[in-house]
């Protein structure tokens, strides 16, 4: 059997302490293989953003198990007093994690290319070789012929579409979507599943997509519901977009 891309098992996060301390996640059980793309779905306050922060090495959970595309990256139960089990959660966020967000946050001032081509150089790839990644992304996401235009002369939905190349450009193994369609029409966001779709297959990158958006629910085979900062699996629609 194939490593998942990601795998997380009783994850705990408390915040604060004593009287004032909140329990956002209570026992978080998640798996999503190479190559797939799962919805993750709760009431506001459930738990989401502190279990993608918690993903995503920004905040550290209080107890459990998070193993990224193999590696084991939190174990409270792990050596010495347990906790994060790599030195450099920066280099982890850089090089094996991509993120995409509601809004594209591309950089103003840099065109394109070098908005994708920007993190495999802080990787330490090769300016040749980072801007080759970032040409074939930017052609499977369909803006190839706008790689040398500045984000301000982009559409919204071209601008998102960089940001996916971007959260890409790396070939993380895990890639954290939080409400990447939110603020598009019906057939915008299908074709920002379609793409996710394509690349994670493409890439083999395990996706998480948190989100509220009605018009993609039905398109997922697989959804996590989080409620009271405890996650239940459920087959979706899988509908084909
Ligand atoms: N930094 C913090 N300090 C204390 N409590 C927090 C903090 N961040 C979140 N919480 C609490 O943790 C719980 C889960 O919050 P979280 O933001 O993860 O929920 P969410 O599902 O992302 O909500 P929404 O959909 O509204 O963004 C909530 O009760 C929230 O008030």
């Amino acid at each position: 059997m194939t490593e998942p891309a990601i795998l997380i098992e009783g994850l705990r996060k408390v915040y604060g302490h004593g009287d004032t301390a909140v329990e956002a996640l209570k026992d978080v059980h998640l798996r999503v293989e190479p190559g797939e793309v799962v919805g993750l779905i709760g009431p506001s306050g459930s738990g989401k953003s502190t279990l993608l922060k918690c993903l995503g090495a920004v905040i550290e959970p209080t107890a459990g198990r998070m193993v990224l595309g193999g590696q084991t990256i939190y174990d409270s139960s792990g050596p010495g007093r347990g906790g994060w089990q790599i030195p450099d959660l920066r280099a982890l966020r850089r090089d094996r994690i991509g993120f995409i967000f509601q809004a594209p946050y591309l950089i103003p001032f840099l065109d394109v290319t070098d908005n994708v081509a920007l993190l495999p150089m802080l990787s330490g790839q090769s300016n040749r070789v980072a801007r080759e990644r970032a040409q074939e992304l930017l052609g499977a996401l369909d803006v190839a012929h706008r790689a040398r235009a500045q984000p301000s002369e982009l559409s919204g939905g071209e601008q998102q579409r960089v940001s996916i190349a971007r959260a890409l450009a790396n070939h993380p193994p895990v890639v954290l979507a939080d409400e990447p369609t939110a603020p598009l029409d019906s057939e915008r966001a299908l074709a920002v599943v379609r793409m996710l779709n394509q690349m994670a297959r493409q890439y083999r990158s395990g996706i998480i997509v948190v989100t509220h958006d009605e018009k993609i629910i039905p398109t997922f085979k697989r959804i996590y519901h989080i409620r009271d900062g405890r996650t239940v699996e459920e087959a979706g629609e899988g509908r084909e977009v």
